[in-house]
């Protein structure tokens, strides 16, 4: 149902009819499939979710060891993060691995209020278990590459909101970029008793990518419904795209910052016969402006009515956020 929005890397315009059918897809849904024309990003996507694989696999007590709660970095556990405390009983039945931006301690961009700080990667473990330099190159290549596809679907965006293509670019000198390795366990969601794989939310920021495996899960509240969306896999770099609170309050609600979840279907009994259905595994990538970007109502999208939403700080907003979702964060 929702449409596929077409961005090939090495190419610099855009097709009018793909700046279209991002239009219509944002105004109608907040949601659309990006299929992303990259020869390296194709070549990276299944060692990405491979190496996400390997490091979810390691005990828990050493998967502990590699967070870092301060900054948001790092492992997050089973059950850590509450997506929608007013329904969920318990955690998301998920855990997770933040990677941003890798900016070290003497590098003038360091500044930890500001989110703006060191990673926390795997190290010191038995190469059979996990090859610690492999990972990172693997997750640093895939956020980078990225941040290039953020950037290019900014500019698509600002097309579709018939502003100059380079509109959004000054509040992404420095994005917070975050990539975030999820893995669901297999227990079974019970929308009754409140047990989510990831409770009901809207995304805070620009823009998601969320890259999936062929496992379902994913759904989207539209017009008093939930909808599956159908999962697309990552084989043929295709991305499920959902804006974020920012970029609704840019253009005043004219583009959606849909609600969604994910709910688990699988337990042990599921069909016997067929070969036992694989955990979730999905890895989102959150385009955010700059920590100090003001959002607020961009003029033409005003209209007669005027700016329903107040103006907000991108940092103080995903900030307040964490705080809210996190158990573990204490920045
Ligand atoms: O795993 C998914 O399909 C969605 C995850 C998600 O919505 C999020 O992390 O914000
Ligand atoms: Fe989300």
């Amino acid at each position: 149902m929702i449409p596929t929005v077409r961005l090939n890397l090495s190419q610099s315009s855009f097709n009018a009819r793909d700046v279209e059918l991002l239009r219509n897809a944002c105004k109608s849904y907040g949601f659309f499939y990006l299929h992303v024309q990259d020869d390296e990003l194709k070549r990276l996507l299944p060692r990405v979710f491979e190496q996400s694989e390997k490091f979810f696999a390691l005990p828990i007590e050493i998967k502990k060891k590699f967070s870092d709660g301060i900054m948001n970095r790092g492992y997050t556990a089973m059950e850590e993060e509450t997506l929608d405390t007013e329904k969920q009983s318990k955690g998301d039945t998920k855990e997770g691995y933040y990677i941003a931006e890798d900016v070290s301690k003497d590098d003038a961009r360091y500044n930890p209020a500001k989110l703006s700080g060191p990673n926390v990667y795997p190290t010191n473990l038995p190469e059979e278990n996990l090859d610690c330099i492999e990972w990172k190159r693997t997750m640093d290549l895939y956020h980078s590459k990225m941040k290039q596809v953020g950037n290019s679907l900014a500019r698509l965006i600002a097309l579709a909101l018939d502003l100059e293509e380079s509109y959004f670019d000054e509040y992404f000198q420095n994005p917070l970029a975050v990539l975030r390795l999820l893995h669901y366990s297999d227990e079974k969601s019970d929308i009754d008793n409140g047990v989510y794989g990831c409770g009901a939310h809207s995304d805070y920021g620009f823009v998601t990518l969320l890259a999936t495996d062929d496992n379902p899960g994913l759904q989207i509240y539209l017009n008093d419904e939930w909808i599956d969306v159908a999962p697309i896999g990552y084989a043929n770099s295709t991305f499920v795209v959902n804006l974020g609170d920012m970029l609704e309050r840019w253009t005043n609600g004219l583009f959606k910052s849909t609600l969604h979840r994910v709910i688990i279907k699988t337990n042990e009994t599921d069909d016997l016969n067929s070969k036992r259905r694989r955990d979730r595994y999905s890895i989102p990538f959150f385009y955010e402006p700059d920590f100090d970007t003001l959002v607020e109502c961009i003029s033409t999208c005003e209209g007669k009515g005027g700016a329903k939403y107040s103006p907000i700080k991108s940092g103080e907003y995903l900030l307040n956020k964490y705080h809210q979702t996190h158990s573990d964060f204490n920045s």
